[in-house]
């Protein structure tokens, strides 16, 4: 699991920590972070180390400085390096000293009509670019200069803490900004590095460390790793039965969506052994597809269940009313998705048959988010959190980066780093699996952390075939651990990520197993 701190209260922990230790010597702790990944990046992408070239892209403040510093270190390894300077007036001068005494050269960006020609030949001859621009202190896209420059790179980029161009604090972009293959973020990771475009520009995010950490209080929320989400699935001990394991009630679909319902069901009987139970008007459908749930009419004809699992397909008139109140009564908890939150949005006498102590997660996509909180959300932390405080709910607000909230302020985010899953059908998966870990007793917002997480790699399997390769993707270059974005996979539906769903599990449980080995 790893922190997301904003960056007021990364600046506030620098300050402590410059306290203790020099302000150069923590830049030369993050300068060496960042010549150690420009050096493997190098090897991966121009096979080698020494002889090749790196191109320095340089802005005012300590950002680039950080660069500067790297540049020196790199020229150590008998790299050639050029800091093209945006901002020569302002120019980090230790930094600057540091290159140059290390044999690097350095040359101003701006001549009289623009970009220099020798800067945009320094821009396209580095087999590596090291964003250098602007970092903690951005504000607003890259400026005109910047801009242009960035347009000539088109070597692999290592940002140094940020890509360039994104707004730190939410990862929006409003305007030009830095694609980078792998960013080097110091000290915690920050909302950019996980939140909006901001996550897909980062690429591969690295956390050095520059002894921040002891300075960092709680994080403002947090990100699942793979193992985090392996450690907490649920799995059968030799003391289990089929319902010590936890019942799920799936109430989904209709004659009108019979697909709702085995997507739903077919998700919970994926993500933990145990049983399933079906209620609804596709229980034939249920039974044809997955003979091992036992289906019947109606929720009150269904027996004993841990949780339910309610929404996908149910329609929002008065059959789908009666259903959700009838799951609501039972006072288990719940995960409400689709046509349940838009009957929970426009009802507010549907929020009488809950019980308010019982947990009930809402899954909405940016559309039902709006029938709950009146408008879309933008800042999507803020928005998920106050929601679920609203409505004492856990809201799990579905996107590229899935945001969730627990009303007590808890957040966690899981940036997919694709976009496999946006296909029909996806959310009826997720609502199914989530569904199962509430019933197998997972805390609630772990449980919503380790669906999103293991359904987005389903996706990302199936898609990319990847489990066919040993759990390891096809890669166009990049090391064992690259993204996604370099990975060569084919669209999908909800049922081939559905089948995915075991390669997953299987996946996270082996990470879990490696990290405490
Ligand atoms: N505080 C520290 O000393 C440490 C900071 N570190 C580095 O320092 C960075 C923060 O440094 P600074 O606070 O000096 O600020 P930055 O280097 O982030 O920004 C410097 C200047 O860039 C310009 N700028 C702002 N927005 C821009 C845009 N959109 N396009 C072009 N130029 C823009 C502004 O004039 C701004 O003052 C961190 O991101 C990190 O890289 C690390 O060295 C660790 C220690
Ligand atoms: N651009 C995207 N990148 C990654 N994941 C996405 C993207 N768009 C949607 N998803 C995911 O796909 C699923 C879609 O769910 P939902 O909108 O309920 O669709 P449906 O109702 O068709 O099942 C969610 O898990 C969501 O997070
Ligand atoms: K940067």
């Amino acid at each position: 699991m790893r922190g997301v701190w904003t960056p007021d209260r990364i600046r506030a922990a620098e300050e402590r920590l410059f306290e203790a230790v020099a302000e150069p010597v923590v830049m030369r702790r993050a300068a060496n972070g960042v010549a150690l990944h420009v050096r493997r990046l190098l090897g991966e992408r121009a096979g080698g180390v020494a002889g090749r070239h790196v191109t320095l892209l340089v802005g005012a403040g300590n950002n680039g400085g950080d660069a500067l510093w790297a540049g020196a270190l790199l020229r150590g390894r008998g790299v050639g390096v050029t800091a093209v300077l945006l901002a020569p007036d302002r120019t980090h001068g230790e930094g600057l000293r540091a290159l140059r005494a290390a044999g690097g050269r350095a040359l101003a960006a701006e001549g009289s009509s623009g970009l220099t020609s020798e800067a945009v030949g320094a821009l396209r001859r580095g087999d590596v670019v090291v964003d250098g621009v602007v970092g903690l202190s951005a504000r607003g896209g890259l400026r005109p200069l910047a801009a242009e420059a960035v347009g000539h790179v088109g070597a692999p980029v290592v940002a140094v803490d940020l890509p360039s161009g994104v707004d730190p604090a939410t990862g929006l972009v409003e305007g030009p900004a830095v694609s980078a293959e792998v960013t080097v973020t110091f000290g915690g990771l920050k909302p950019c590095h996980v939140l909006e475009e901001g996550a897909a520009r980062s690429g591969r995010v690295r956390l050095v460390d520059i002894g921040l950490i002891p300075y960092l209080d709680e994080p403002d929320f947090t990100v699942l790793d793979p193992e985090d989400a392996g450690a907490a699935w649920p799995v059968p001990s030799p003391e289990d039965d089929k319902y010590s394991q936890g019942v799920l009630g799936v109430a989904a679909g209709s004659a009108s969506f019979p697909g709702a319902a085995m997507l739903t069901a077919g998700g919970a009987v994926r993500t933990a052994s145990g049983m399933v139970r079906y209620a609804g008007p596709a229980a034939d459908a249920v039974r044809e597809s997955w003979p091992e749930i036992v289906a019947t009419g109606s929720v009150g004809d269904t027996g004993r269940v841990q949780a339910w699992a309610v929404g996908p397909g149910i329609g929002t008139g008065s059959n789908g009313r009666e259903v959700l109140a009838r799951v609501l009564e039972e006072a288990r908890p719940v995960v409400a998705d689709a046509d349940a939150i838009t009957l929970l949005a426009r009802d507010a006498a549907l929020w009488d048959a809950r019980d308010p102590e019982t947990p009930l997660v809402l899954t909405p996509h940016d559309g039902e988010f709006a029938r709950l909180a009146g408008e879309r959300p933008e800042d999507r932390v803020a928005a998920a959190r106050e929601t679920a405080r609203r409505y004492g709910v856990l809201l799990l607000l579905k996107g590229n980066s899935t945001v969730v909230a627990a009303p007590d302020g808890r957040v966690l985010v899981h940036p997919s780093g694709h976009a496999w899953p946006a296909t029909a059908g996806s959310g009826d998966v997720l609502t199914g699996m989530l569904g199962k870990l509430l019933a197998a007793g997972v805390e609630p917002l772990r449980a919503c952390g380790c669906a999103v997480l293991v359904h987005a790699r389903a996706a990302e399997i199936a898609a990319t075939g990847s489990a066919e390769h040993g759990g390891r993707a096809p890669r166009v270059g990049g090391d064992e651990e690259g993204r996604a974005e370099r990975t060569v996979g084919a669209p999908i539906g909800a049922s081939a990520l559905l089948a995915a769903v075991p390669a997953a599990i299987r996946e996270v449980r082996a990470a879990a197993t490696a990290s405490v080995r």
